[in-house]
């Protein structure tokens, strides 16, 4: 515990920890599978960019066995070298940590805070693309994310049918409750948060199965549910302005099937008038490997539209359409691929955090959004969500995240005892889940 009351960061210097198992196991796996990919993609990645980029190609595949090499034996972090408006802030950051630490050298791959150094991991495979000016755009991750869309593909089938049915019934007025409905697309959002590429270091992890039958079967894993709360704050706020829908926001996480889900809920909390906007925040570059680029949320809607089934090709049509009204909106702020928790955001991104003021409700989706909402520390797991905030409240705001780190707040006292009898990974399996609300923050 520090001084500030606020628990320790997590970091990889502690050997049983997950951040541990990153570095030593997960991250190498990831660059060399990076690097592999990028071999037996050449030819396209060719054919598309110009044969005269082969040098380039090559070059990156170079610095990424480079950067193996670095995390593998703990070698100290480098400025990045590229263009792009958040170099200098990145470079800053590195000589503030390099003159705070105890013997004045740059943080290492195996002492390094969690969140500082696999931000970096991210930022720095960027850099590479950058430095390679004739393969800009490139996305390292882009065919693996185009790769579990294609291989959810039936249970986004399944997904959208049933969507069709609820915003029909809704639109005729005979549909089932607004509170069930709204429980159940964001429980849908919720476990569309097991499937990520990151967890599994990019290797195939996609939903099979229809996630609605799978509901019920799932409650019993969600440790805390604030989904009343949720809702009720959302109907607060209309009733306070006369009955009108207000903004909500939906900060995304993972492209594919997750995607798929958290367009859903979008959907239902327009057509249940709940919201009479959406903004949707996703990423700016490639980011732990799943994670939502403007290209990839294209790529999913034209990729929706060219199929032939009724539900899929009409949402891709009607969600597309949304976009041009302006009742979606896409954003890609680069705070959200910054190494910074969401304590130091009015700091250090003001303007995104005034924007985040003016919703009614903000969705966080996934691990790593709750990573940062809680600083990446060492809670002691029946600590208040909203204390674990560290006065990070824009708005009101909901988590929707399957853990898969071994950080939480806002469980009963005693619960974390109970679930680690039954599932000893239970922090990092993606088997358990928590719907977060807080309110305000005072007490
Ligand atoms: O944010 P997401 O997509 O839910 O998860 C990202 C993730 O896979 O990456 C980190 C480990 O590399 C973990 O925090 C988490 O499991
Ligand atoms: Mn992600």
């Amino acid at each position: 515990m520090g001084t500030d009351g606020v628990p320790e960061s997590l970091s990889p210097k502690y050997e049983s920890s997950f951040a541990y198992y990153t570095v030593h196991s997960r991250l190498p796996v990831i660059l060399a599978q990076t690097a592999d990919n990028l071999c037996r993609r050449k030819n396209d990645i060719l054919k598309k960019y110009g044969q005269d980029a082969a040098d380039e190609l090559k070059f990156i595949i170079g610095k990424i066995s480079k950067l193996r090499y670095e995390v593998q034996t703990n070698k100290p972090m480098l400025p990045l070298e590229g263009d792009g408006p958040d170099v200098a802030v990145w470079n800053d950051e590195l000589a503030a940590q390099t003159a705070a630490s105890e013997n004045g050298e740059p943080p290492k791959w195996y002492t390094a805070t969690w969140l500082y150094l696999e931000c970096y991991f991210y930022r720095a495979l960027n850099d590479f693309v950058r430095l390679a000016p004739k393969l800009a755009g490139l996305d390292l991750f882009g065919d693996q994310k185009r790769t579990a869309y294609n291989n959810s593909y039936h249970a986004v089938e399944s997904l959208l049918t049933y969507l069709m049915e609820v915003t029909t019934g809704l639109q005729k007025g005979t549909e089932k409750d607004i509170d069930e409905i709204f429980s159940e697309f964001l429980q849908v959002a919720l476990w569309g948060n097991k499937c990520d590429l990151s967890i599994s270091s990019g290797s195939e992890n996609s939903q099979k199965q229809c996630v609605l039958e799978q509901l019920s079967h799932l409650k019993p894993n969600i440790l805390a549910d604030d989904t009343a709360e949720t809702l009720s704050t959302l109907r607060s706020a209309m009733t306070a302005r006369s009955g009108d829908a207000g903004r909500v926001d939906i900060v995304l996480d993972n492209a594919g099937f997750e995607l798929v889900t958290d367009l859903c809920l979008a959907e239902i909390l327009l057509a249940a008038g709940l919201a009479s906007c959406v903004h949707l925040h996703g990423k700016a570059m490639p980011w732990f490997i799943s994670d939502v680029t403007k290209g990839d949320f294209d790529w999913t809607l034209d990729t929706m539209c060219a199929t032939n089934n009724l539900a899929v090709s009409h949402f891709g049509s009607k969600w597309k359409w949304r976009m041009q009204e302006g009742s979606w909106m896409f954003k890609a702020h680069s705070f959200w691929t910054l190494p910074y928790d969401f304590s130091q955001m009015r700091d250090r991104a003001l303007d995104l955090y005034q924007d985040l003021g003016q919703a009614d409700l903000l969705f966080f989706k996934g691990d790593l959004n709750y990573r940062k909402l809680v600083g990446d520390r060492n809670w002691d797991p029946a600590t208040p969500f909203c204390v674990s905030l560290r006065g990070f409240h824009p708005a009101p705001l909901c988590s929707l995240r399957a853990l898969k780190a071994d950080t939480v707040a806002g469980l009963k006292p005693g619960l974390a005892e109970e679930v680690s009898k039954k599932e000893e990974k239970w922090q990092v399996s993606g088997n358990w889940a928590t719907i977060s609300f807080c309110r305000d923050l005072r007490p």
